[in-house]
Parts: C-alpha cells; structure tokens; sequence
C-alpha cells in the first residue's frame, strides 16, 4: 500500500489511454463521477458528464463500465445511457452492454437478514436526526453525514454489535466507507466485478479510478495496472496513482474524447 501516490493530471492520463488501441475505463460513481452530496439522491449527475460518457462508450475500441456500491436499479436511472456496463451493490448486479443482466449474488438467507437489519438500524437510530438507512435488497447502508459525531459513533457501535450477534450474521459483512457503514454478501466485492470485465475484453488497457475504501479491492484486483484514487489529499491506497477530485476526472474524460475523436477522423 502506498501513501504517497504521484499526482497525474487529466492531461496526462488522458494521452495515456487515449494511446491504448483498446481501452477498458471501469469508473467508480460516488466521490468520482460525481461529487459527495449531504445525501444520496442529491449526487447526480451533470448532464455534459453523462453525454461524455455516452460518446466515449460509442467509440471503437472503447469500453465503459460504472462500478458501484448504489443498486444497479439505481444506476439506470442515474446513467440512462445503453452501450455502457453498469455494475451494481458491489458487484454483485452487471448490466452488460448490450443490455444483458447478471445477478452473481442469489444467497435467500442473506437477503432475510438484510430485510432483519433494516428493521434494527432503524430502532438503532430511533428518533435521532441526520442518520438515513438505504435498503439495497442484498446490501444494507446505514449513513451518517449529517448525524450528530458523537450520536453516529453510538449508533454505530450500536448497529455492529447487534448485527455481530445475529445468527448467520458471517454470510455478510460489515464495511465503512464515506460516512456510511455497509453490510454487504461476504465475498462480493468490486476485483471481482474488475476480473470479470478483464476477461471479457481481455487485451485492453484496463484503467480503474475510484475514490473509497471499496475501491481497494478494485486496485488490488489491477496490481501493475492503471488504477487512480481520486482524493485531494495522499492516503494509504493500493492505487499506483492519484487524481485530486471528481472535477478532474470530468476533466480528464472530456480530453480523451476530444482525443480519440481526433483520431477516428
Ligand atoms: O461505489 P460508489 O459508487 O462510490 O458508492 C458508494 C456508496 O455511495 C453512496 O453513499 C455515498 O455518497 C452519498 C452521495 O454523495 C453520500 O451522501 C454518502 O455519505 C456516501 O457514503 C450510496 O448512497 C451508497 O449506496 C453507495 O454504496
């Protein structure tokens, strides 16, 4: 892991794929396409982002995949564009290009206990403010941004102690990201969504860019590969490279466009 991961700009790393004959760009959405909100349904995306996308994943040679930790669902609402992969609750949802749907995550029991813990988040918080429970089906997130630090951390500690103590509580996991604590499948994780789309387009220059925690397992699955964690300041990341902002990662996808139309002309 390293902490002091080198700074590249969009100008460079845009050369760089833009150079590649076949490309596969995986993008993480929360925190790198579009910028953390105070909730949910307030990161959404800008409609120039979503018609960079659109063209760059027309283009030969060019594949474009969201990989995130929202419900596929929620993802097609929030990219309705056809011709780019879509992979939702970690992995665990891959809407194809061509429009086809994989679910890799068919555990009944585990969906029982999610449906369990939406219940026990909510008697967690009780009357308490700035707390937001988002029920994926097969994963849980349990937010906090706007809670109160001292409120989240009792609520929290709250929530993993009942969870801990649930039986067959280890079909599932617990993960913190931004502000958000998670349950998700053991065992479903963004590398595996990242090897199952290397495969497929086996040969292309796979690019990974996210920006949190669950993005590690993403870089990891990519050693020696092109993988950018999106932060503006250094932390300890499995990443081999680093962007400041999603602004920057807007930046960097409108130059490998304009690049790569340069080319097809
Ligand atoms: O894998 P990602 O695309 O990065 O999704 C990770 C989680 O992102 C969302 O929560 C985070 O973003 C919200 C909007 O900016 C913010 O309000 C929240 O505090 C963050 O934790 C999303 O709601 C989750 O379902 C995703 O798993």
């Amino acid at each position: 892991m390293g902490v002091n991961l080198p700074l590249v700009t969009p100008e460079t790393l845009a050369e760089k794929m833009a150079g590649a004959p076949r490309l596969l760009l995986m993008l993480d959405y929360d925190g790198t396409l579009v910028p953390i909100a105070p909730t949910p349904d307030q990161a959404r995306p800008k409609p120039e982002l979503i018609s960079v996308l659109g063209e760059l994943s027309l283009l030969p040679g060019r594949v474009v995949a969201i990989i995130s930790g929202r419900r596929l669902s929620e993802l097609q609402e929030l990219i309705p564009l056809a011709g780019l992969h879509l992979v939702g609750a970690h992995g665990a949802e891959i809407q194809e290009a061509d429009g086809k749907v994989h679910r890799l995550f068919k555990d009944q029991r585990a969906k029982e206990i999610i449906s369990e813990l939406d219940g026990i988040a909510r008697e967690c918080i009780a009357s308490r403010g700035g707390f937001l429970v988002e029920n994926k089906g097969i994963s849980l997130a349990l937010h906090y941004r706007q809670a109160d630090p001292f409120l989240a951390r009792q609520v929290i500690d709250n929530f993993i102690k009942k969870f801990s103590s649930l039986p067959d509580a280890n079909r599932l996991e617990l993960m913190p990201g931004k502000k958000v604590l998670e349950v998700r499948p053991r065992g479903i994780n963004k590398g595996l969504a990242v090897r199952y789309l290397c495969r497929k387009h086996a040969g292309a220059l796979p690019v990974y860019i996210g920006d949190d925690i669950t993005d590690e397992d993403a870089f990891k699955a990519l050693k020696n590969g092109c993988t950018i964690l999106v932060s503006p300041r250094p932390r300890p990341s499995a990443a081999s490279a680093r962007l400041p902002s999603p602004r920057h990662v807007g930046k960097m996808l409108s130059l490998l466009l304009a690049k790569n139309k340069l080319k097809v002309r």
